[in-house]
C-alpha cells in the first residue's frame, strides 16, 4: 500500500484513463481544513492520481491549485464529490467519494441499450448535473459514458458524473507539447474538433451523443480513424435509429446540432427529457403525449452559455474570431485548398481526407489560408506553430500507436506505474437485447434499469478500454524473448501422443525389471525370457481378436440371410 500525502493509503487500482489512474484508497487520518470533506480514519475513498506529465508541469500544478476551490465546491447529487486535492512532490491527486458500481460504458457493454424512457430519465439526471456546473461556470468537456458512474441507490441506478475540470487541466501547453489529445473523438463537439471557442454547449453535444449511444448501443459517429470521426462530427448528420420515438429524437437531434447556439441549455434539456419520458411511457395520458410531441418548444438555448477559458485564445488559430457565432458553412473556409482547382469544404470528404490516408494526419492537413492573424504561414507569426487540428489528430494517432505498443510493456515495481485493471463485481448477465416495447412503442420506466448486484464475492478483473499508458519518452523494459513452442507446427494431439508413447516405454521397462529381478517366473512356472513371454501374450491376444472377428462376421452373414 502506497501513501498519498500523510492522509491517504492507495489500496488497489480501479482503472486507468487518459489523464491518470483511479485507486481505491483508505483515509489514514482526518484531512485538514483545506479539504472539502475531512473524512474519518478508515474511510474508503477513490483517488485519481494524475499522470506524470501533468504532475511535472509547473503550469498545471499552478492551475490545479488555482482551480481547487472550483473543483471542491462542485456539489450536486449527480456529481461525484471531490473531497481533497493532494500535491506532493511529483504527485497530483484528486480524492473523491468512492462510487460502488460500474461506469455507464461498462454497463452498456454488458447489458445492451436502454429503453427510450430509461435513456431519457438517466440523461435528465446528467443534464441536472451539467446545469448546476454550468451555472457555476464549469464546463465538463469530456462527457462520455465512461465518465458516468452508476451508483446503487436503494436498488436503483443513480448516475454520477465524474472527471469535472480534468479536461481543462489536461488541455495545457505542457500536454500540447507531448501532442496529447484532449477529449475523446467519438464525443467531441464540432467546435472543439476545430479549435473554435467553446462554451457549455459542448457538454450538450456530449449529452446528445451519450443519449444516442444509450438507445442504440453505439455513438452516432464512429467506425473509422480519429480523423474520419472528427470529420463526421463536422459534416455528417446522425442517422435516426428506427427504435427512437419522435419526441426523443427531437431532443437528441437538437443536442447534436453543429451550431452550438442551436443546442438547448442543460436546464431545459433536463426538463424536456422528463416531459418526453412521461409522454412516451405506456401509461401516458393524452395531455402527456401532446406535451412530449411539442417538446421542441422546451429546448431553448442558453442565452449566456459558460465559456471554456482559454478556448478563445488567439494562439489557438481561430479564423472567425473569439466570440463570433458559429456558421455551419464556415467550416468550408476553415478547411481550405489542398491544391485543387476549386474551394474545398468540410462537406467535401475527398478534400479533407485525400489519398495520403488518415495514418498521416500531418499530410492530410491542408495548408492554412494565408493572411489570417496568428496562423502558420504568416510572416512573423510563429510560422512553425501547428494547426490545432494537426495537434489533435496527430495526438490521436500517437495515442493509438502507443496503445498497441504498450500491450507488451511490463509493469514497473512502483504501484503508481503498474498497469491497473479495474476490479468490480460483475453484474448479473442479461441478454444483450433491447427491452420489450409497449404502447407508443416504449415501456413506462420511471427509473433506468436496476443494476444487478454481484452474485458472488469474487471480484472479476476488468481490463479498462485501451488508453495511453505511460508517456512515450519513458524507457520501456525490453520485451521478454518469445518462448519457443515444442510443437511449432501445432499438430493437434501431438502432446498427448508423446505422453502415451512415453508411458508405454516406462511400462515396458518396469515390466522387464520385475520379470528379471523378482521371483515372478517361478510363481507362474515358466523359464521363458521376458520378450518370449510378451510375444506369446501378443499372439494369444491377436488369436482372440481374430476369433472374435470371425464370430461377428458369421453372425452378420447369418443375419443377412
Ligand atoms: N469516484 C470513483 N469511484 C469508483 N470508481 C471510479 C471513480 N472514478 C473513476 N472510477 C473508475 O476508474 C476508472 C478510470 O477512471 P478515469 O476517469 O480515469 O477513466 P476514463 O473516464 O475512462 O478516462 P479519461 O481519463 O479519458 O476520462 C473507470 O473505470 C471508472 O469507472
Amino acid at each position: 500500500m502506497r501513501p498519498v500525502g500523510s492522509k491517504y493509503l492507495l489500496e488497489e487500482p480501479l482503472g486507468r484513463g487518459a489523464t491518470g489512474t483511479v485507486w481505491r484508497a483508505r483515509q489514514r487520518e482526518t484531512a485538514g481544513a483545506e479539504a472539502a470533506v475531512p473524512g474519518q480514519p478508515g474511510e474508503t475513498v477513490a483517488i485519481k492520481v494524475l499522470k506524470e506529465e501533468l504532475a511535472n508541469d509547473a503550469d498545471i500544478v499552478m492551475r490545479f491549485l488555482r482551480e481547487r476551490s472550483v473543483l471542491l465546491r462542485l456539489t450536486h447529487p449527480n456529481i461525484v464529490r471531490v473531497r481533497d486535492l493532494v500535491v506532493e512532490g511529483d504527485l497530483l491527486a484528486l480524492v473523491m467519494d468512492l462510487v460502488e458500481g460500474p461506469d455507464l460504458h461498462r454497463y452498456l457493454r454488458e447489458n445492451g441499450p436502454f429503453s427510450p424512457v430509461g435513456a431519457a430519465l438517466l440523461t435528465a439526471q446528467i443534464a441536472d448535473a451539467l446545469a448546476a456546473s454550468h451555472a457555476d461556470g464549469v464546463v465538463h468537456r469530456d462527457l462520455k459514458p465512461a465518465n458516468v458512474l452508476l451508483k446503487q441507490n436503494s436498488g436503483q441506478m443513480h448516475p454520477m458524473l465524474t472527471d469535472f475540470g480534468i479536461a481543462r487541466l489536461a488541455d495545457s501547453p505542457g500536454l500540447t507539447r507531448t501532442h496529447e489529445f484532449v477529449g475523446t473523438p467519438a464525443y467531441v463537439a464540432p467546435e472543439s474538433a476545430e479549435g473554435r471557442p467553446q462554451t457549455s454547449a459542448v457538454d450538450i453535444y456530449g449529452a446528445g451523443i451519450l443519449m444516442y449511444e444509450l438507445v442504440t448501443g453505439r455513438p452516432p459517429f464512429g467506425g473509422g480513424s480519429a480523423l474520419e470521426v472528427l470529420h463526421q462530427h463536422l459534416s455528417a448528420e446522425p442517422r435516426r435509429p428506427s427504435t427512437v420515438p419522435d419526441p426523443l429524437w427531437t431532443v437528441i437531434e437538437r443536442c447534436l446540432r453543429k451550431n452550438p447556439d442551436e443546442r438547448p441549455s442543460a436546464e431545459n434539456l433536463g426538463r424536456a427529457l422528463r416531459v418526453v419520458a412521461e409522454g412516451i411511457g405506456v401509461h401516458a395520458n393524452s395531455a402527456q403525449i401532446a406535451a412530449a410531441e411539442s417538446v421542441g418548444a422546451l429546448l431553448a438555448p442558453d442565452p449566456m452559455p459558460a465559456a471554456v477559458p482559454g478556448s478563445a485564445d488567439p494562439t489557438q488559430v481561430l479564423p472567425h474570431g473569439a466570440g463570433a457565432s458559429y456558421d455551419p458553412n464556415a467550416a468550408t473556409s476553415y478547411l481550405p485548398h489542398t491544391g485543387g482547382p476549386g474551394p474545398v469544404g468540410a462537406a467535401d470528404p475527398t478534400a479533407v481526407l485525400p489519398n495520403t490516408g488518415a495514418a498521416d494526419p500531418t499530410a492530410v492537413m491542408p495548408p492554412m489560408p494565408q493572411g489570417q492573424p496568428g496562423q502558420p504561414g504568416q510572416p512573423g507569426q510563429q510560422p512553425e506553430q501547428p494547426h490545432p487540428w494537426q495537434n489533435q489528430l496527430r495526438a490521436a494517432r500517437d495515442r493509438n500507436e502507443q496503445t498497441q505498443v504498450q500491450q507488451y510493456v511490463n509493469p514497473d515495481d512502483d504501484p503508481l506505474r503498474r498497469r491497473p485493471q479495474r476490479q468490480v463485481a460483475r453484474p448479473q448477465q442479461r441478454p444483450q437485447q433491447q427491452r420489450p416495447q409497449q404502447a407508443y412503442g416504449y415501456p413506462q420506466q420511471q427509473q433506468p434499469q436496476q443494476y444487478a448486484p454481484p452474485q458472488h464475492q469474487q471480484p472479476q478483473r476488468y481490463a479498462p478500454p485501451q488508453q495511453p499508458q505511460q508517456p512515450a519518452h519513458e524507457p520501456r523494459e525490453p520485451r521478454q524473448p518469445r518462448q519457443r513452442s515444442a510443437n511449432p507446427m501445432k499438430i493437434p494431439g501431438l502432446g498427448c501422443l508423446k505422453g502415451c508413447l512415453f508411458t508405454i516405454i516406462i511400462l515396458f521397462v518396469a515390466g522387464w525389471l520385475v520379470w528379471e529381478l523378482s521371483p515372478l517366473q517361478e510363481w507362474i512356472g515358466t523359464t521363458k525370457s521376458y520378450w518370449q513371454q510378451l510375444s506369446d501374450m501378443f499372439n494369444t491376444v491377436t488369436g482372440w481378436i481374430g476369433k472374435l472377428g470371425d464370430l461377428v462376421g458369421n453372425k452378420g452373414g447369418s443375419g443377412g440371410n
